[in-house]
């Protein structure tokens, strides 16, 4: 079976051409690849396949085996797949995932792509089963939790009106409470703000809140410090796959939260271990912009029984 590594500041996947090639048991294959001493190393796998509803589809795993909605570093690499492999000659093209229909523009230097710009569609303000309490202006509201479980018509409300506070529940991990946003982008996060996050214990208290009792599907947990209004430093610990160097849809949800709270600017630049993403939060639509390199690492073919 033919792959190619590739990386979205430093999140790497292993990518698959499902249009040539088959995968009879995707979580395994994943666990298997990307093991970084028995396997290929690697976040997890990503899947090509064709769609009808859309030019490709995205279908993504994490280092466990796990599958989830959606990936925004893989999806860029995706697009630099599909179109330095010729797989087609667009640089607007279409991807559907388990988090909606994603909307990718490509930037193409010497005949390949090097950036990729994509419509993240709007952010959800819905983290299973925490209340969210939402100030605005002088006014404070409370929205409950049942008219907000997977609810979008919550997060346009909180768009429409302006809403300047998001801070859900606090959520008590290793006897310290911590308060948190939930955003879903397609895949859920929580976002803690924290003064220091380089110093943080994120081996210790990642899986603590990805296993925590308040999110029975597991969570990623973005670590975010505010740097300026358009600049926040992130480390992210992902369900799945633990701390990765980068999470493009952890990016995205960091920065509406930074928003949501009065912190940032709509177009804010996030820091990563891995480098910096550009999330811009358009007001007019309220779709989220990503833009971030894509990289291929390099080309190999698994045996057969290997
Ligand atoms: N690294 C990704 C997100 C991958 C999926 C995530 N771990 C989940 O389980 O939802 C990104 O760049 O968005």
């Amino acid at each position: 079976m033919k792959f190619t590594k590739m990386q979205g500041l430093g999140n790497d996947y292993v990518y698959v051409n499902c249009l040539k090639e088959q995968v009879e048991n995707p979580p395994e294959m994943a666990r298997r690849v990307s093991d970084r001493h028995f396997g290929i190393g690697s976040d997890g796998l990503i899947l090509i396949r064709p769609s009808d509803s859309a030019d490709f589809e995205m279908e993504m795993y994490n280092a466990d085996g796990s599958r989830s909605e959606m990936c925004g570093n893989g999806i860029r690499c995706v697009a630099k797949y599909v179109y330095d492999y010729g797989l087609t000659d667009k640089t607007s093209i279409s991807v559907e995932t388990l988090g909606g229909i994603k909307y990718l523009d490509l930037t193409v230097e010497d005949g390949k792509v090097s950036m990729v710009k994509v419509d993240m569609g709007k952010p959800e303000l819905r983290a299973e089963a925490i209340p969210i309490v939402c100030e605005r202006g002088t006014e404070e509201c409370v929205v409950d939790e049942d008219s907000l479980l997977g609810d979008e018509a919550v997060s346009e409300y909180m768009v429409e009106t302006n809403c300047k506070k998001v801070i859900d529940e606090p959520i008590v991990v290793d006897g310290m409470e911590y308060q948190i946003t939930g955003v879903s982008m397609g895949n859920p996060h929580a976002v803690v703000f924290l003064e220091d996050v380089k110093g943080m214990d994120i081996e210790k208290l990642g899986p603590r809140f990805e296993n925590h009792e308040r999110f029975p599907k597991r969570i990623n947990t973005e670590f975010v410090r505010v740097i300026d209004r358009e600049t926040i430093e992130m480390r992210v610990w992902e369900r799945g796959s633990g701390e990765t160097l980068a999470c493009g849809t952890g990016a995205c949800a960091a920065a509406v939260a930074s928003i949501l709270n009065g912190l940032a600017e709509r177009k804010v630049t996030v820091k990563l271990l891995g480098g910096d993403l550009l999330v811009e939060w358009e007001e007019e639509t309220g779709n989220v912009y990503m833009t971030g390199p894509a990289v291929t690492v390099f080309e190999g073919v698994i045996e057969e029984g290997a």
